[in-house]
């Protein structure tokens, strides 16, 4: 019997400025849909998860990141598919982020944070950023 355990690896921003974090709207047929979310999305085989996120945050909110620290790494079962989130702080980047593939995206205080609202997976996300960040 095979019990390995096959994770999706992601790359995630949370952009963080002003005391806020820009977060989007997860299209309702998608995985967790309807949920907000960081934005970012799967890393590419053989790339590295810095250069996913870079990728991933032009793609998503059409910005150029410049400064990136890794927060945190999560590893998450939802029954259905396993994620390994890799996690980036994003203090720095050029232009200003918008939801490039027609998702709403919005700027969401840190004070705002309403862990219900976010994928299972992200709740120590958001425990972090209720200490670190406030
Ligand atoms: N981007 C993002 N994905 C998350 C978060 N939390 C979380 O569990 N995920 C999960 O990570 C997985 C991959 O993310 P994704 O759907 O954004 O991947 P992607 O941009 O490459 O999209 P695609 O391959 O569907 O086009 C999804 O199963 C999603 O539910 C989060 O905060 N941000
Ligand atoms: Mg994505």
């Amino acid at each position: 019997m095979d019990t390995k355990v096959n994770y999706i690896d992601v790359a995630v921003g949370v952009i963080l400025r002003d005391q806020k974090t820009y977060v989007c709207l997860r299209p309702t047929d998608k995985h967790q849909g309807g949920k907000w979310e960081f934005p970012g999305g799967k890393i590419e085989a053989g790339e590295a998860a810095e250069l996913a996120l870079a990728r991933e945050l032009m793609e998503e909110v059409a910005i150029t990141v410049t400064q990136a620290q890794p927060l945190t790494t999560i590893e998450h079962d939802y029954g259905d598919k396993c994620v390994r989130l890799f996690v980036f702080a994003v203090t720095g980047f050029d232009g200003e982020p918008t939801g490039a593939e027609g998702q709403s995206g919005k700027w969401l205080p840190l004070a705002d944070i309403d862990i219900a609202d976010f994928p299972a997976a992200n709740r120590e996300i958001i425990e972090q950023l209720r200490t670190t960040f406030r």
